[in-house]
């Protein structure tokens, strides 16, 4: 095992890592003024360890990582990204890419062994989905090229393995998530659960370090299956050709009716305390608008400070945004006095058509971490549904805008047609996915008490969500600020009519 020196130490806190972390995709600190770097704890693995480091800042609260460590030859081949330091006679490398490593994981998991730590333990847990037949010792491994938040390595071409990178003092939602779907419901359009590595210490929360589940070979995601139909349907914009395919239909309402099932899954009246549907009590209605108020404050703060970088048509729609803060105030506060009798349960939290593997003409649902922006704690309140529905709804609205407003053969066609066009198709897939989603539960059902209700709660999860994009566009993507937008202003016409007052024409044709 390797033996870091208080010299050694000191050297990767103040001399590798402030260089090192930056250049990791998974690091989310980046962007944020940097104090330092503190191994807190050296945790082992095998022939390697587990670093706990901490990341501080000049600003805001600090950061736990997960660093595993390896010392090899030099003479072994690794990516680039995963050299932390050579020196004359070895290197030091992240230990994902080291075969023992993994098959330590591997191992753990398999045989829910538990690796004693200075202060406690890794306690490694078996799923349902590790089947006994594979040993580890008839397994190999290798890392998969997926670079995002977190690490993940394949282990006999069958599971899947995604360490965590960013740690929380709490277990993480995933494996809560997965474990209870798997083990406990019938829906079976999710990788199974195949278990976890959970960092326990007495007194102290415990952290989940990785989670295991069967892995899928899949064709793509949804986003781009989503994309590949409507460069179908670009085709005939330009001659004003409105066509859709019977085969989009009956995706999107398969996409709809699994949706509904994993929220049926989720139903779990009876279950333990974590998954038991509640109630719209008093409490939860005062968060959500908090919520909602405190991202309506921060975006509008954003929006006004990059308002400047925007090109014309995007500053027309942040205009609209910005006049309708009155509107969307009353509109929010109805969360505190409507009377709402539907349930809420645990939901996927980050729902969108990245989050869908395309597999044999079926659906799998991956990525159960939830929102990224929110903390642990919070990701873990339940919710309406339809804040899951509302996300996806969203993301049909982003695709096609994307397409009809970013590609080239549509360059020539004045955005009012655009908008017209796009509304069109955007409108015949939210109802198509709705109304697949509702079916999917029968009615009446108590997560869905009345139409009135569910188009309440729908409008005020996707004006949660289209604000939230706003602030994911203007930090990341900047030329998709107008998609937001876009998306907000249609929340906002949504409530235009649902004050007006409703009108009836008489036999006359009179208003009354
Ligand atoms: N069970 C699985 N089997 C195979 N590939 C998977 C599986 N789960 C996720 N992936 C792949 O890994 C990528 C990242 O997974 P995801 O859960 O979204 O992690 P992250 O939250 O780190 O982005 C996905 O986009 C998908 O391509
Ligand atoms: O990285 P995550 O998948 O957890 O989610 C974040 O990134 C998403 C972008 O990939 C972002 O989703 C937004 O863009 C999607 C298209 O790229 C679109 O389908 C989604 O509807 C839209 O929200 C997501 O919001 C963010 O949390």
């Amino acid at each position: 095992m390797i033996h870091l020196t208080t010299t050694q130490i000191e050297h990767l806190e103040t001399q590798v890592f402030p260089t090192y972390f930056n250049t990791c995709r998974w690091f989310a600190g980046k962007a944020r003024p940097q104090k330092g770097f503190h191994i807190l704890h050296i945790l082992p693995v095998g022939d390697a360890v587990i670093l706990i480091v901490e990341a501080t800042y000049h600003d805001g609260a600090p950061e736990l990582y997960q660093l595993p460590l390896a010392e090899v030859e030099l003479e072994m081949e690794v990516p680039v990204k995963g050299v932390i330091e050579k020196t004359d006679t070895s290197q030091w490398i992240d230990a994902i890419y080291d075969a023992g490593f993994r098959h330590q994981l591997y191992t753990s998991i398999y045989g829910q062994l538990a690796l004693s730590t200075d202060d406690g333990q890794l306690q490694a847990t078996k799923g349902r989905g590790l089947a006994e037949a594979d040993a580890p010792e008839v397994i190999d491994s290798r890392v998969l090229p997926v670079d995002s938040s977190n690490s993940a390595m394949l282990f006999g071409g069958k599971y899947f393995m995604k360490l965590y990178r960013k740690l929380f003092d709490q277990t993480n939602p995933e494996v809560e998530m997965v474990s209870f779907l798997t083990q406990h419901s019938d829906f079976s359009n999710i990788p199974a659960y195949a278990g976890s590595i959970t960092w326990q210490r007495a007194g102290q929360p415990d952290v989940t370090l990785g989670m295991m589940q069967q892995a899928i070979r899949a064709e793509k995601d949804n986003w781009a299956l989503t994309g590949d139909f409507l460069n179908d349907f670009m085709y005939g914009v330009p001659s004003g050709m409105f066509g859709i395919n019977e085969s989009v239909f009956e995706q999107v309402a398969l996409l709809g009716k699994r949706t509904g099932e994993m929220h049926l899954g989720l139903f779990a009246p009876g279950a333990e305390e974590a998954f038991a549907p509640e109630k719209f009590d008093d409490f939860y209605r005062s968060f959500l608008l908090k919520r909602l108020t405190d991202l309506l404050d921060r975006r509008y703060a954003l929006l006004i400070e990059n308002y400047d970088k925007l090109d014309e048509p995007t500053q027309r729609l942040a205009w609209i945004f910005m006049e309708a803060r009155e509107l969307i105030d009353d509109f929010a506060n109805e969360m505190l006095t409507r009377p709402l009798d539907s349930l809420r349960i645990r939901i996927h939290g980050d729902y969108h058509l990245g989050q869908v593997l395309t597999d044999k003409g079926d659906f799998i649902v991956i990525d159960f971490e939830g929102e990224p922006e929110a903390t642990i704690a919070e990701r873990k309140i339940k919710h309406s549904p339809l804040k899951d529905v509302a996300g996806m709804i969203r993301s049909y609205h982003y695709a096609v805008s994307a397409k009809l407003f970013e590609s080239a053969e549509t360059k020539g066609i004045s955005s009012e047609k655009l908008q017209i066009v796009s509304d069109r198709w955007y409108k015949l897939m939210r109802d198509t996915y709705m109304d697949a989603y509702l079916e999917a539960f029968g009615w009446p059902h108590p997560l869905f008490k009345s139409q009135n209700e569910i188009n309440f709660l729908l409008l005020f999860f996707l004006l949660e969500k289209a604000v939230y994009e706003l602030g994911y566009e203007i930090s990341y993507r900047p030329s998709w600020v107008n998609i937001p937008l876009r998306g907000i202003v249609e929340v906002i016409r949504e409530i235009e009519k649902l004050k007006e007052p409703t009108v009836r024409i008489s036999r006359l044709g009179m208003q009354s």
